[in-house]
């Protein structure tokens, strides 16, 4: 699809997009004092405050609904903070933009819905307002671009992404694992979306914050958006994600902005380095077209006495093994995991065609 998008904020040169503000608004109070001390750090582009809080069971704290809307309208005529919040559905669209909110941003509660997507957009309709657009909560890259889709179509072509990681059943040390590759590859498609990270849902707790938006702008990500609470262990949602005024204030000032490109004199080295990877990944894919070939010469014997294709214990072996030499190469366990599983369903997939067809 053929978009032409402009910017949702745009950056004060020298440094990224700075989104900030409690995860949801509480008080009159709360909102007022933390939008104040945001506003005194002189780099805040935009107030972030939830009003409708989808909460995963019911008897939580769901917001404090429309009320929170003439806060947030205060906080823009005392402080001049621009101010954003989520929009799940048709009614909370009309709300703000009568209430003048400036930026509306679709949750990864709401992006994962096509039904709600579609209604928000159809809301939208007509309104000249800039949308946000969190990550679905699962890795789905069509529904995340299915809904820019659905949003750009309702005429809204101030359209951004904000990216909050991913929900994961395992281990991990995030609350939501960001899926890096995710985002890279929206990037790829939608290279004018501004790419925003939400590090507050990816990290989940205070301590991985700073790393987190460092690896974002590492990856030349516009900006970043964090919860941010004058008293955050007091906070009615995610308490144990957001930070203080005065400690995001260190974290916004310890961030290295790169730049997104080398100049010339860099090029030339950038270049040769590249060459020489260049020659590596042909001899690499050369290499596993061979281990194919080898795969192929198996795939015939095994139709011949018809043996299975898969075998655990040989395939167990070589996971081991590799995984091994890898860790002595500097490579990740992760990394080496899915590169052999990667080359394990290609051999199966070359002795599949083989097997069948000698049937
Ligand atoms: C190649 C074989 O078939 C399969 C593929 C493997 C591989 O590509 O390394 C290993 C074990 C099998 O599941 C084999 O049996 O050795």
């Amino acid at each position: 699809m053929e978009m032409n998008i402009g910017k949702v904020i745009q950056p004060t040169p020298g440094r990224g997009v700075v989104i900030a503000g409690p995860c949801s608004a509480e008080t009159e109070g709360q909102v007022m004092q933390c939008a104040r001390d945001l506003a005194k750090l002189g780099q805040v582009d935009l107030y972030r405050s939830g009003i409708w809080k989808p909460r995963t069971r019911p008897g939580s704290f769901e917001g404090v609904g429309k009320e929170g809307l003439s806060w947030l309208k205060r906080v823009k005529e005392e402080t001049g903070l621009k101010t954003t919040t989520e929009v799940a559905n048709a009614s909370h669209v009309y709300d703000c933009l009568k209430a003048g909110i400036d930026v509306l941003w679709l949750g990864a509660r709401t992006t994962v819905n096509p039904f709600s997507v579609q209604e928000v957009a159809d809301a939208l309709n007509g309104a000249d307002v800039p949308v946000l657009i969190k990550n679905p909560i699962n890795p789905d890259l069509g529904l995340w671009i299915g809904a820019v889709e659905r949003i750009y179509k309702a005429g809204i072509t101030r359209i951004g992404l904000i990216h909050r990681g991913f929900s994961y059943h395992g281990e991990t040390i995030y609350r939501n694992v960001p899926r890096w590759q995710m985002a890279i590859e929206m990037k790829r498609r939608f290279p004018d979306l501004q790419m925003i990270v939400d590090n507050s849902h990816i990290c989940g707790r205070r301590d991985l914050l700073a790393e987190v938006a460092q690896e974002a702008l590492n990856l030349n990500y516009d900006g970043l958006m964090t919860e941010v609470h004058p008293r955050p262990d007091e906070a009615w949602s995610d308490a144990a994600q957001q930070i203080t005024p005065a400690v995001f204030g260190e974290l916004i000032k310890n961030l290295r902005l790169r730049k997104p490109t080398a100049d010339e004199v860099e090029m030339e080295r950038l270049t040769e380095l590249r060459r020489q990877i260049d020659e590596i990944d042909n001899d690499l894919i050369g290499m596993i077209g061979r281990r194919m070939k080898l795969a192929d010469q198996i795939g015939e014997f095994k139709a011949e006495r018809n043996i299975a294709v898969l075998q655990e214990s040989r395939w167990e072996e070589v996971l081991q093994e590799a995984t091994k030499q890898g860790k002595d190469h500097g490579l990740s366990e992760e990394f080496m995991e899915g590169y052999l599983r990667a080359i394990h369903q290609e051999s199966i997939d070359h002795q599949d065609a083989i097997v069948n067809k000698a049937r």
